[in-house]
């Protein structure tokens, strides 16, 4: 096995004396399909923007494509932060727009300025958004204006930018939490397609554990800012399932 992809060691992070991870060990290798599962306030979302470097650790080591993020210059994070795309359950377009600027947007980290301007008038690399749209199964989509599309639709102009970007792991942010369970398979299935089949890194919170038990290859179960375990879904049992997502008995 290669170098991992993500590596943490001893991470925690803290919002104003409030500890969202607490000393969090984790690796993470290429083509795994890793699920964050939790309750609420368990530290998901904040372990994903670890790993896409849009937060650093307040003590321990997270080092993407073996660096440290903390060691590199702006420039230098950039460079490594454009490797790795990430879809939020808000898909974060410009939904006066049409698809093919957004799906462009992927490639903003690496276009000028004057190129992207450009873009705008004249959509540059028509034929990489056309086959990121293809593979997301809306090719027709592609001059139709944002807002235009269904949410499912809007979800997947938001994964053809990722795939534009081309990044060696996609990171996904509660994906499925607003669509029914018909089109949440079909975009666990999709995600899934498209990560094995470039051996791309899915790194996905899910709420919904049954999507995690089906799609992913193994099970991180964070409770209070720290794993509880970390396991491939054969091994997760009922019980531990249970511990994870205990209430809290109030102190009387
Ligand atoms: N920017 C922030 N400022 C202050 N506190 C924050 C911030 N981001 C997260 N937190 C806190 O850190 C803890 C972990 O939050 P996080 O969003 O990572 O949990 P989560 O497991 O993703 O939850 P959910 O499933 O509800 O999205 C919570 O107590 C949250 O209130």
């Amino acid at each position: 096995m290669g170098p991992p992809i993500f590596y943490l060691s001893q991470v925690t992070r803290q919002f104003q004396g409030l500890t969202a991870l607490a000393e969090v060990n984790l690796s993470i290798a290429a083509g795994e399909r890793v699920a964050l599962i939790g309750p609420s306030g368990a530290g998901k979302s904040t372990l994903l923007s670890l790993l896409n470097g849009t937060l650093l650790p307040s003590a321990g080591q997270v080092t993407v494509l073996g660096q440290d993020l903390r060691r590199l210059s702006p420039r230098q994070r950039r460079r490594v932060q454009r490797q790795i795309g990430t879809v939020y359950q808000q898909h974060h377009l410009v939904t006066n727009l049409s698809v093919i600027h957004n799906v462009n947007a992927g490639h903003l980290g690496r276009w000028s300025l004057a190129k992207a301007a450009w873009s705008l008038l004249w959509p540059q690399s028509v034929e990489i958004a056309a086959r990121a749209l293809a593979q997301v199964g809306i090719a027709e989509k592609l001059y139709v204006r944002t807002d235009r599309l269904s949410g499912g639709e809007q979800q997947r102009v938001a994964i053809a930018r990722v795939l534009v970007q081309d990044p060696v792991a996609i990171l996904a942010d509660e994906p499925i939490a607003s669509l029914d369970p018909a089109r949440a398979h079909d975009l666990m299935a999709l995600l899934c397609r498209l990560t094995e089949q470039s051996g791309k890194t899915l790194v996905i919170s899910l709420h919904d554990i049954e999507y995690a038990f089906q799609y992913c290859t193994r099970l991180v179960g964070l409770r209070q800012g720290q794993i509880q375990f970390d396991a491939p879904p054969a091994q997760v049992t009922d019980a531990m399932i249970h511990e994870l997502y205990r209430l809290e008995q109030p102190v009387l």
